[in-house]
């Protein structure tokens, strides 16, 4: 019996499971969650977790790796050169691949003779057609800086879909999907034929959806007037990467600590929410538009998957669209995938329940056979 170790290192979690690998099942796990984005918890939480699994027999370590830039478009086994490479893209997700090598580096110490893999949130999405990866700046600049989209959430986006299209019974290269991924990052993600042709991650992790510490789309001009003012680098990066957001916004980037700040009265969190939702909607109708309609919306990951209300508001009042949820069935609990929408509904709206950790060993198991 083999068995993967995944250590799923985000921004505000670390997450591990053992995974027993001819099955994919799962045979103990967890996680250490709401870790602040400063960074210094990471290490201590994988320290801890390490600490737990001396005596297990384990046959490979898989590891999410959030930015492979151009240089990793599929798993990769782990050297100190593929180390070296994943900390030379840190500058382009400084939230996560420094957080992602602290696993990596401590796993490798404690299990010297175990192979590890590092999986890439951004290698799903290398079918980006270029009039979705493309930016419209000077093409000497986009050369010179290797500038264009890449794209992430794509390990979850991966798993998730083929679990929609099982639930769907349906081959996922005969289906349109439009998939949002709700954590602490957000982003979303159009399917076609069971690729990814737009994403709302850009070069980095901080385009698109409002997330619980990042703003998502912002005017460029914002930064230069902002840079003019006098704030430096450093400052800007830690405001768009730690501060800006949910976070932001009302004080706290936790969805679930909004929505009940919401209920009990706070304009804030109202406001907050308000944006929130108003954004998802933004990206549902740009990749309606650009997937000429869809078969199904998903939902996933930490607000994804457990918020109703969530769900429910972002797809309020699109009846003329072909879709329509359930509220019964929004508001009804579950751990599987499951449907939500109404009959009438012609677009399915689906709650999938994502496994990072799941495709991370897939993948790593593919990777060391091969
Ligand atoms: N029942 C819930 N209702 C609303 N939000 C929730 C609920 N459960 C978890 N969340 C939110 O999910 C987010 C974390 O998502 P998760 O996917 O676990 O994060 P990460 O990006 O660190 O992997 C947090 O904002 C958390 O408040
Ligand atoms: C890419 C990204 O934002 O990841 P997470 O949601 O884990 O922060
Ligand atoms: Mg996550």
């Amino acid at each position: 019996m083999s068995v993967v170790l995944v250590i799923n290192a985000g921004s505000s979690s670390v997450k591990w499971k053992l995974i027993e690998g001819s099955s994919g099942e799962e045979i103990r796990g967890g996680a250490v969650e709401r870790l602040g984005t400063a960074g210094s918890g990471h290490a201590e939480a994988v320290g801890s977790i390490l600490a737990t699994l001396e005596h297990e027999n384990i046959s490979i370590i898989g590891h999410r790796v959030v930015h492979g830039g151009t240089r990793f478009t599929e798993a990769t086994l782990v050297t100190d050169d593929v180390e070296k490479q994943i900390d030379e893209l840190s500058a382009l997700a400084p939230l996560h691949n420094p957080v992602n090598l602290a696993g990596i580096h401590a796993t490798r110490v404690a299990f010297p003779g175990t192979p590890a893999v590092a999986v890439f949130d951004t290698a799903f999405h290398q079918t980006l057609p270029p009039a979705s990866s493309g930016y419209a700046l000077p093409s000497k600049v986009i050369e010179r800086h290797g500038i264009r989209r890449y794209g992430f959430h794509g390990i979850s986006y991966q798993y998730v879909s083929a679990r929609a299209a099982e639930l769907l019974g349906r081959p996922l290269s005969e289906l349109r999907l439009i998939l949002f991924h709700l954590g602490n990052g957000a982003s979303a993600c159009a399917m076609s034929a069971g690729r990814s042709v737009e994403t709302s991650m850009g070069m980095t992790p901080l385009e698109g959806l409002v997330m619980g510490n990042r703003a998502g789309d912002l005017d460029p001009g914002v930064i230069l007037r902002l840079g003019q003012g006098g704030a430096g680098w450093d400052e800007l990066e830690t405001m768009l990467t730690r501060e800006s957001g949910l976070q932001g916004l009302t004080g706290s980037g936790d969805m679930r600590e909004i929505q009940s700040a919401a209920v009990t009265g706070d304009d804030r969190a109202a406001a907050a929410l308000e944006i929130y939702h108003h954004r998802v909607r933004h990206y549902l109708g740009a990749y309606l538009a650009q997937l000429g309609g869809a078969d199904a919306v998903v939902f996933t990951a930490g607000v994804g998957e457990n918020s109703a209300a969530t769900r429910a508001a972002t797809l309020a009042g699109l009846e003329d669209l072909g879709i329509q949820i359930d509220p019964g069935l929004n508001q009804a609990p579950g751990t599987e995938p499951r449907v939500i929408s109404a009959g009438s509904s012609r677009v399915a709206v689906l709650v999938v329940p994502t496994n990072e950790e799941r495709e991370i060993a897939r993948q790593s198991i593919a990777v060391v056979n091969r």
